[in-house]
């Protein structure tokens, strides 16, 4: 299976037309000076960090990206047209990195954010240009600028307030639907999740972006499951939900697994600040709810309550997580009707 959040793009900017070896002719006028014009410049190749977009997915169908060469010059000392420039338009916080997968040529992260990526050549000159006092009808013009080639990778590291960590079927996604505007698919199967899906959340007079990732399992970081691809991710969040299972045998051993993943990933990760939340609890009647909730704080310390699908304990949930953000993070909360509604 492939990922979204890695993509191997070809690029190559327009050559530049080249120029014109052309004589005047007119009516009476005998010996015509040169008027060999130049030709066009090629298009460039840009990459633009837009709104709006949270996957490369873009990239897996198109894979080329060619801007058109500029067209030769002409007589009467016109100049070819320039080729269109080529705009790849990739979500907020792509990397762009060089042939070799590791050297970073940009980082877009700001909406609007460019980098040139191949620059179009230049146009040749007519042979207008090359008039001189000792050789007034010169039969020469140069080429056009050849374009350049080039192979790039994009890298996606979403850029969110709050990640979700969890097993397989924690409730992740549902939680993400029932508390944003996101719509990813739920199932009652593991690994539903492929791509991150972002959601804006709000509560009281706040937003904050959360990042649902694919289900974490046991060897993740080594490449198992999905989920190590994806703990890249969650690198820029300032907190992490961590949502366990209420229904599962062993919430401990659920918990357990999980952190250990954060630890053997290395970074900060696993220094992060985190909230633990016990999910699922409306499938738990008052004496299960606090067995399994003495279960997990005896392994996570300070535990919350939550039912994704009944909605119980959703919001302070959300308060805790607005809390530990940080006032710098969060954006202001906007009626619908000013903005429409925000994109991550
Ligand atoms: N009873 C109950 N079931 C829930 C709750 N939240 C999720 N579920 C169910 O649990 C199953 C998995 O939910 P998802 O939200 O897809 O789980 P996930 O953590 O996103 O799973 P992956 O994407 O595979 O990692 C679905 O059948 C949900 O209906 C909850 O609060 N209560
Ligand atoms: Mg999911």
């Amino acid at each position: 299976m492939k990922f979204l959040d890695l993509a191997k793009v070809y690029i190559r900017s327009g050559g530049g037309g080249s120029g014109a070896i052309s004589f005047r002719r007119e009516k009476f006028v005998e010996y015509g000076g040169p008027d060999g014009g130049d030709g066009g410049r090629g298009g460039d190749v840009w990459a633009e960090a837009v709104d709006g977009l949270n996957t490369l997915i873009d990239f897996r169908y198109q894979q080329h990206f060619f801007a058109k060469s500029g067209q030769p010059g002409m007589g009467k000392q016109r100049t070819g047209r320039d080729g269109d420039d080529v705009v790849l338009r990739v979500p907020v916080g792509t990397e762009i990195l060089d042939e070799d997968e590791e050297t970073v040529i940009a980082d877009l992260t700001e909406v609007g954010q460019r980098v040139l990526l191949a620059k179009g050549g230049n146009g040749g000159w007519g042979n207008l240009h090359f008039k001189t006092a000792t050789n007034q009808a010169p039969r020469r013009a140069n080429p056009g600028q050849e374009g350049v080639e080039r192979t790039i990778w994009l890298r996606l590291k979403l850029i969110a307030d709050v990640g979700l960590l969890g097993l397989p079927n924690a409730g992740k996604s549902t939680f993400l639907a029932a508390t944003s505007n996101a719509r990813p698919k739920i199932a009652d199967y593991p690994f539903t999740t492929l791509v991150p899906n972002l959601g804006v959340v709000g509560v009281d007079d706040a937003e904050f972006v959360v990042a649902d990732i694919p289900g974490l399992i046991e060897g993740a970081h080594e490449g198992r499951g999905l989920g190590d691809l994806f703990l890249g991710h969650v690198e820029r969040c300032a907190v992490l939900l961590h949502l366990v299972d209420a229904t599962a045998e062993d919430v401990a051993q659920d918990w357990r697994t999980i952190i250990d993943e954060l630890e053997a990933y290395g970074g900060a990760l696993a220094d992060k600040p985190r909230v633990t939340v016990l999910n699922k609890i409306d499938a738990l009647d008052d004496e299960e709810r606090a067995e399994k909730k003495a279960e997990l704080e005896a392994v996570a310390g300070e535990v919350m309550l939550m039912s994704g699908v009944s909605r119980e304990g959703v919001t302070e949930v959300l308060r805790t997580l607005r809390a530990q953000i940080g006032a710098d993070r969060l954006r202001q909360r906007k009626d619908e009707e000013d903005t429409g509604p925000w994109q991550p």
